[in-house]
């Protein structure tokens, strides 16, 4: 038995995209001589029309609960049996954001464009997007909390990661971007005791700041971005395709779980999100899917070289004039899928001596397991 591989599916389009992650997931697995077991989550879990469509205000809260309490033990029990990874399809924001408080979690993006090198660490475990709701008639209330101890947290991982991407250590610019304004200067002072226990400069900055020097003067050479999720979420997509030239259909991100008890579970998720309007009609984009699937056997089952060979395969593809609809084609997600498998190639490897990649865990970075 090879490695172990979890899968989470929502609704809409997830169950077409997990047959892909797992077809291609198996294929490169093939290819480089390198089985894995892929471990499917029971639960179909809801997508925001899905859940709407089951009724009133309480059945939702009740279905995100349930949604959340599943996904967040299907994490821990992954992580317990010694997963490192786990591929999910798009699910509901607001039960995505109960585990993402619980389980302390941060997306990472390395944005690299022309330009530079834009590294986004995105704060998805506190703030208004984990808050609880309230209901009285005409009015929802929503309680949310920053702490000292998440803030220090993430700026730790955020450094880490900073290194392990630039091992170098020569980074130009750290900015956070929080709405600290509204924060009594308790932000300010927890962020200003991290920068000089961590013995960096830290411009912490008001989101339309941030985006202000963007717009001025674009990233410096190597940034590091560290973004309270009201800024950074809403900002994710245009900065992909300011800076990167991206699209959300072709991308995929990294959440770290900073929380000790899944330390080192890694959970792989396209930018995109369910695209219930296409469900079932096989005209969703694979392409972040197929470039999750890569990296999760590179990365995490001793596929050296799946990422790069990935990349040859969708250029190849490009080429044949292969697109779904939304990149103004008319093939099918199974006809591009299939044609992306046909051409892969297993790429060489790294030549020898050449550093392989590190994985932050909380507590220090450590090679691939
Ligand atoms: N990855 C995630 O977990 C994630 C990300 C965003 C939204 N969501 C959730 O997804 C649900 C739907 O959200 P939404 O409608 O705001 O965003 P969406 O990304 O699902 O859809 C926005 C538009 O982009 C199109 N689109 C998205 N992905 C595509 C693909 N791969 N190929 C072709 N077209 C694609 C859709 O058809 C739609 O027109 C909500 O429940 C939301 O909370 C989840
Ligand atoms: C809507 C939400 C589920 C989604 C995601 O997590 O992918 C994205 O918008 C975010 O907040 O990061």
């Amino acid at each position: 038995m090879g490695r172990n591989i979890g899968l989470a599916v929502g609704r809409g389009t997830g169950p077409e995209l997990a047959d892909v992650f797992e077809q291609t997931a198996h294929h490169i697995g093939g290819l480089y001589s390198r089985s894995v077991t892929i471990t499917r989550s029971p639960r179909i879990y809801h997508s925001y029309s899905s859940l709407l469509a089951e009724g009133d205000t309480r059945r939702m809260r009740r279905g995100t609960e349930e949604d959340a309490d599943h996904y967040e033990r299907f994490c821990r029990d992954q992580a317990d049996r010694g997963t490192s990874a786990i591929f999910r399809t798009a699910i509901n924001a607001q039960s995505l954001y109960l585990v993402r408080r619980r389980l302390r979690a941060v997306k990472v993006d390395l944005i690299a464009g022309a330009s530079g090198e834009l590294l986004l660490i995105r704060d998805a475990a506190q703030g208004f997007y984990t808050g609880e709701n309230s209901h009285s008639p005409g009015v929802v209330t929503r309680t949310m909390t920053f702490s000292r101890e998440i803030t220090d947290q993430v700026i730790s991982f955020a450094l880490r990661r900073a290194r392990d991407e630039w091992p170098d250590d020569d980074v130009d610019e750290i900015v956070m971007a929080y709405k600290f304004h509204l924060l009594d200067g308790a932000f300010t002072e927890w962020v200003a005791d991290a920068a000089a226990r961590h013995g960096v400069d830290i411009a912490l900055r008001q989101p339309d700041t941030v985006n202000r020097d963007l717009i001025e003067r674009g990233p410096s050479r190597r940034t590091l971005i560290i973004g309270g999720n009201e800024w950074a979420d809403a900002m994710h997509a245009v900065l992909l395709d300011r800076f990167a030239a991206e699209r959300q259909e072709s991308r995929f991100t990294e959440n770290i779980h900073l929380h000790p008890e899944v330390s080192g579970l890694v959970e792989f998720q396209t930018v995109h999100g369910s695209a219930d309007d296409l469900a079932g009609r096989d005209r969703v984009n694979p392409t972040a899917t197929v470039r999750a699937a890569a990296a999760i056997m590179e990365r995490h089952a001793h596929c050296t070289g799946a990422i790069r060979a990935m990349e040859l395969a969708l250029e190849s593809v490009r080429t044949l004039g292969v697109h779904t609809p939304d990149l103004g084609g008319d093939h099918s997600t199974t006809a591009m899928t299939a044609a992306l498998l046909d051409v892969l190639e297993p790429h060489a490897a790294p030549p020898p001596g050449s550093t392989p990649r590190l994985h932050i865990v909380p507590g220090g970075p450590r090679a691939d397991p």
